[in-house]
C-alpha cells in the first residue's frame, strides 16, 4: 500500500544499508529528519531509571520490582496487553510516582530533552492532571509543575543544539466526572502553554457525549480540542467526537476503517462519516506501535496507516506512550519505512500534516514549516543525493 516514488540513487559504493529498503531514509536520517509529534502522553514517557529514583526518594513501595531493568521489561509487558484496559494498568505506578510538583517537572524537563534527541521539534505533550493529585496538589500545581519542567528541558536541549518547542494538552479521564474542571483549566492556562484540551482513559462505556458539556464550553470560550476516539471502540464513539462533541482531530481513530469498504482491486468506497473525516481534512493522530500493543491492529504491516493515508486522509504519526510501548519518533518512522517502504517525500507529508494541524497559532505553524521543516528535509535529501560529509564517504569525483 505504499505511495513509493522513485528516487535517484546516491552515488558512490553502495552503502550495504541503505539497500536494505530500497530508496528509503536510512535510520540515522530517520533520527534526523524534523519530526512533529501531536499524541505523547506525558505520564506513558518517563524514563525507566527515572521511575526507580523517584520510587526510592518517595518512598514509594508498589513498584513490582526496584532495579532498572526489571521496570523497563515490566512496563514493556504492555506490548502483550492486547485490550486498551490492560494496557492501561501500567500507568498506576508512573503516575504514581508524579505526585510532586519537583517529580512532575523532572518528568517533564526529561520528556522535553528526549523528543528533542530525537528529533522532534514540535510536540504536545498530554496528561490528566486530576491523577496527579494524591498527595495534595492542587490541579493548578500540577499544570504549573509540568509548564516549569517543559521549559527547563527545552532550554536543556537547546543547549546541547536541538531546539524544539512544546505545547500542553490536558486531559480529563474519561471515567471520572472532572471534564468541565479539566477545561476550565486549559481555559486559565491557555496563555501560558497549555494549547488544548482532550479526554482520555477506557473507551468503550464511556462515550465522548459523556463528556459533552465540558466540549461545549470549550467551544464557547474558543478552545481546541482533540478527542481519543476509535481506539478501543468503533465508529459511535467517532461520530459522537466529531458530530457531538465537535473534536478538531481524533486520538487514534483508527477504526474509521470499519465505515471503508475495501474491494478487491484496491479501489474504496468511503460511507459517510469517513468521507466527513476526510473530507474536513479532520486529523488522525495514529500511533501504529501502540494500536499493536492495545490489539487495536493485529500488527504494524496490517496498520490502516497506509490505507488512509493513500485514500488522502489527513494522517499524522505518533508515539502515544514512549515507555509503555518502547517506542520514539524515529521507531515509529522506522517501522513505517520498513513496511511500507516510505520515503523522505512521504515522511515530510506526514510532518506537515502533523503541524498544518497543531493546536498554536496559524502564523506559528507556517513559521516551522517553512523554516525549519522544510529546510531539515531539503537537506537530507541533498544528503540523499550527494552522500553525508564525513570522512568514511569518498568525496565526488
Ligand atoms: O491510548 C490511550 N488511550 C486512552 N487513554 C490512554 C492512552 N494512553 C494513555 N492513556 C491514558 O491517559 C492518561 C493521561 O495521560 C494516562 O494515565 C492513561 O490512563
Ligand atoms: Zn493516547
Amino acid at each position: 500500500m505504499s505511495d513509493r516514488k522513485s528516487r535517484p540513487r546516491s552515488p558512490g559504493t553502495p552503502n550495504p544499508r541503505r539497500e536494505q529498503v530500497p530508496d528509503s531514509p536510512i535510520a540515522d536520517q530517520l533520527r534526523r529528519v524534523p519530526k512533529v509529534l501531536l499524541h505523547d502522553h506525558l505520564d506513558g514517557g518517563l524514563r525507566p531509571e527515572t521511575v526507580v529514583e523517584l520510587a526510592e526518594q518517595q518512598g514509594y513501595g508498589a513498584l513490582p520490582t526496584s532495579d532498572v531493568a526489571g521496570v523497563t521489561e515490566w512496563f514493556a509487558a504492555a506490548a502483550g496487553a492486547g485490550s486498551l484496559e490492560e494496557y492501561l494498568e501500567r500507568f498506576v505506578h508512573t503516575v504514581g510516582v508524579m505526585q510532586t510538583a519537583d517529580a512532575i517537572s523532572r518528568v517533564a524537563a526529561e520528556c522535553a530533552e528526549d523528543l528533542a534527541a530525537d528529533g522532534v521539534v514540535y510536540a504536545e505533550v498530554r496528561h490528566a492532571p486530576e491523577l496527579s493529585t494524591q498527595q495534595g496538589l492542587s490541579l493548578d500545581e500540577v499544570v504549573e509543575a509540568m509548564l516549569d519542567g517543559f521549559r527547563r528541558g527545552a532550554a536543556r536541549a537547546r543547549e546541547a543544539g536541538n531546539r524544539i518547542r512544546i505545547g500542553v494538552l490536558l486531559c480529563a479521564m474519561r471515567q471520572e466526572a472532572r471534564a468541565r474542571e479539566i477545561a476550565e483549566l486549559v481555559v486559565r492556562y491557555r496563555d501560558a502553554g497549555v494549547v488544548g484540551f482532550d479526554i482520555a482513559g477506557p473507551e468503550a462505556g464511556f462515550p465522548p457525549t459523556r463528556s459533552l458539556e465540558a466540549f461545549e464550553y470549550l467551544r464557547r470560550e474558543n478552545c481546541h480540542f482533540t478527542i481519543h476516539a476509535g481506539e478501543g471502540f468503533g465508529l459511535p464513539s467517532i461520530w459522537e467526537a466529531i458530530q457531538w462533541c465537535g473534536a478538531a482531530r481524533l486520538g487514534h481513530g483508527v477504526r474509521i476503517v470499519d465505515d471503508i469498504d475495501l474491494a478487491e482491486d484496491g479501489t474504496a468506497r468511503l460511507g459517510r462519516l469517513a468521507s466527513f473525516v476526510r473530507d474536513r481534512r479532520i486529523p488522525l493522530e495514529m500511533c501504529p506501535r501502540s494500536n499493536v500493543h492495545t490489539g487495536t491492529v493485529a500488527s504494524v504491516a496490517e496498520h490502516p496507516i497506509a490505507l488512509l493515508r493513500r485514500l488522502g486522509f489527513r494522517v499524522t504519526v505518533n508515539t502515544d506512550n514512549r515507555l509503555m510501548s518502547q517506542t520514539s519518533m524515529t521507531r515509529e518512522f522506522t517501522e513505517l519505512v520498513e513496511n511500507f517502504h516510505y520515503s523522505l517525500d512521504d515522511l515530510q507529508w506526514f510532518t506537515v500534516n502533523a503541524m498544518k494541524s497543531a493546536f498554536i497559532p496559524f502564523d506559528q505553524r507556517l513559521a516551522l514549516i517553512n523554516e525549519v521543516i522544510k529546510p531539515g528535509y531539503a537537506a537530507l535529501r541533498s544528503e540523499a543525493l550527494f552522500g553525508p560529509v564525513a570522512d568514511h564517504e569518498p568525496a565526488l569525483a
